[in-house]
């Protein structure tokens, strides 16, 4: 691996070498890796929500100092597939390792290990790739030590350069901060990826449905878990600078429908208010939100209308 100094150059001049490299963040669901993504970029890019399984695009957000650059490659929850978009969404673990520089292994510290860590575990063990163990939730976990040491015994045997990390993804910047500075030394000298002032590679649209389909989420979780999809079907700006977004939740069954309008509306609305305001603060602009609930009977084992959503 290069060891990132500046290098003498012929004329005598130091000339200042640039780091850049793909990080993928993997775990099982609901462990905090897109939390730790979005602390670690210091915006919001992924979205968070308290149920699992919720960020199921491998969403990249990008980090940049004039030196520096980490291309983040946020993976969905791994998990064992029950249905396409399981299988899709394991698809897209396995393909988001291939190529990365470095890979960060969240977990929750306030648990021991289950099945799913197990499953992960047993993926990045054989992968001969730097890795850092992220023992997370430790503002809320009663054994914090011996849960990550549980964790590590899950990668014995490991032959590429492993560290371990305790933080708060939620409320210790200063933590994960750290975190992305030795993150950073073990990315290679590489030319930048992308731009400097790129933050995500994801278009406005995919970014606004996301944003949706988060406030949805989180005021749906008991009645739909995961079968909403959102799209923006169109978005135009006005002279006065007005930006009307109109979009769709999609679900798999027409009784999905109700419940997710509410009884006079009112579910839809509260959806639409919450996710404009996020919108709104994001892109100082005022929004008009327009959204209206489709259903595409069983869209999750529906390899076409998967595609259709994005989900490929
Ligand atoms: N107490 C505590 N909660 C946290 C911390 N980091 C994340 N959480 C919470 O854990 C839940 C899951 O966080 P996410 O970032 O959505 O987790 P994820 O691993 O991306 O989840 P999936 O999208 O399901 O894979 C949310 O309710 C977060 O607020 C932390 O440091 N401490």
């Amino acid at each position: 691996m290069n060891t990132g100094s500046s290098e003498l150059n012929t004329s005598g001049n130091t000339q200042s070498q640039t780091r850049s490299g793909f990080v993928a963040i993997v775990g099982k669901p609901n462990v905090g890796k897109s939390t730790l993504l979005n602390s670690m970029l210091g915006v919001k890019v992924a979205p968070i929500s308290p149920k699992p399984q919720t960020s199921r695009r491998g969403v990249r957000g990008i980090y940049s100092t004039p030196e520096e650059q980490i291309v983040f490659v946020d993976t969905p929850g791994l998990h064992r597939p029950k249905d396409a978009l399981g299988k899709y969404m394991n698809g897209e673990v396995h393909s988001a390792l291939a190529d990365v520089d470095v890979i960060l292994w969240v977990v929750d510290l306030r648990h021991p290990p289950a099945d799913e860590d197990e499953l992960v575990a047993r993926i990045v063990r054989d992968l001969p790739k730097p890795l850092v163990l992220v023992g997370n939730k430790l503002d809320a976990a009663k054994y914090p030590d011996e849960a990550l040491r549980l964790y590590a015994a899950q990668l014995e045997g490991r032959t590429g350069d492993t560290q371990q990390v305790m933080l708060s993804a939620q409320n210790d910047p200063g933590a994960t901060a750290e975190l992305r500075a030795s993150v950073l030394a073990l990315l290679p000298e590489n030319p930048f990826f992308f731009p400097v002032g790129a933050a995500s590679d994801q278009s406005r649209e995919d970014w606004a449905a996301e944003i949706i389909r988060e406030e949805a989420m989180k005021r749906l979780r008991d009645e739909i878990p995961y079968a909403i999809a959102t799209r923006v079907t169109s978005w135009t700006e006005r002279q006065d600078g007005l930006q009307r977004i109109e979009a769709e939740l999609v679900v798999e069954k027409q009784s999905h429908k109700g419940i997710v309008i509410g009884q006079g509306g009112k579910q839809l609305r509260d959806i639409g208010q919450a996710a404009r305001k996020q919108l709104e603060v994001f892109l100082s602009k005022h929004i008009y939100l327009g959204l209206e609930v489709i259903v595409i009977p069983n869209w999750r084992a529906d390899q076409e209308a998967l595609r259709e959503l994005g989900y490929e």
